[in-house]
């Protein structure tokens, strides 16, 4: 379970729990803070409050294994060597991954600069979901992608879902929040969230 108690962050102060298997769907007007929160739930960015994963607060442990188990995925994602397969320790964890969301086997040899958005938005993902970690915080990972593939990302974190993973998951569509969230939070523009009726 992840709780965040009156976590603050510029205009920010939000607390919330998240069960083990849940999925939430944040939403809210472009602006309002949805990155800032989904940030400093991973700790990438300074910010107060208390956050805990099955109890333990974040400070008990090394940023990095924080962020391993609590893992933010970016809108649009950074990069750091020349070529994909580059950026996975293990290629061959990554490979049943890239073809459910529907890339091409090959594209481990592509060069990054070659790589589409939505190319890009899956493959972030994919180096996410190789963690295995206990919470995705998913800042809006298919706003690149056509339904089709949209429709895998859906499926694929569905699946992770059952298996236990908490997950937050930010979109503007309500459609979509409504498919994947069994609740619906909303963040208003005093940095507050709200959970919305369904
Ligand atoms: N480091 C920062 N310092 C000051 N203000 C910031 C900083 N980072 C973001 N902001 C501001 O905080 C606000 C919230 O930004 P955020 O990216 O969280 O919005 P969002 O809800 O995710 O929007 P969108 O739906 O457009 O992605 C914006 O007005 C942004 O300009």
């Amino acid at each position: 379970m992840l709780t965040v108690r009156a976590l603050k962050r510029l205009h920010l102060c939000v607390s919330f729990e998240l069960q083990g298997g849940e999925c939430v769907a944040l939403q809210g007007p472009s602006g309002v803070g949805k990155t800032l929160l989904l940030r400093s739930i991973a700790d990438l960015d300074p910010n107060e409050g208390a956050v805990m994963l099955h109890g333990r607060l974040r400070e008990t442990m090394p940023a990095p294994v924080w962020r391993k188990q609590v893992t933010y995925v970016a809108a649009e994602p950074g990069w750091w060597s020349d070529t994909v397969q580059e950026h996975f320790t293990a290629w061959e964890d990554a490979l049943p991954l890239v073809e459910r969301l529907r890339l091409p086997h090959d594209c481990a040899s592509w060069p990054i600069q070659r790589l589409s958005t939505g190319e890009k938005q899956r493959l972030a993902l994919v180096r996410a979901l190789v963690l295995q970690s206990r919470v995705l915080l998913l800042d809006e990972p298919t706003s690149a992608l056509d339904a089709a593939s949209a429709g895998a990302v859906e499926a694929l974190i569905a699946e992770r879902v059952v298996a236990g993973t908490s997950v937050i998951w930010s979109t503007h569509d309500d459609a979509q929040a409504r498919r994947v969230g069994s609740r619906v939070f909303l963040m208003n523009t005093g940095g507050r969230i709200e959970e919305k009726l369904m």
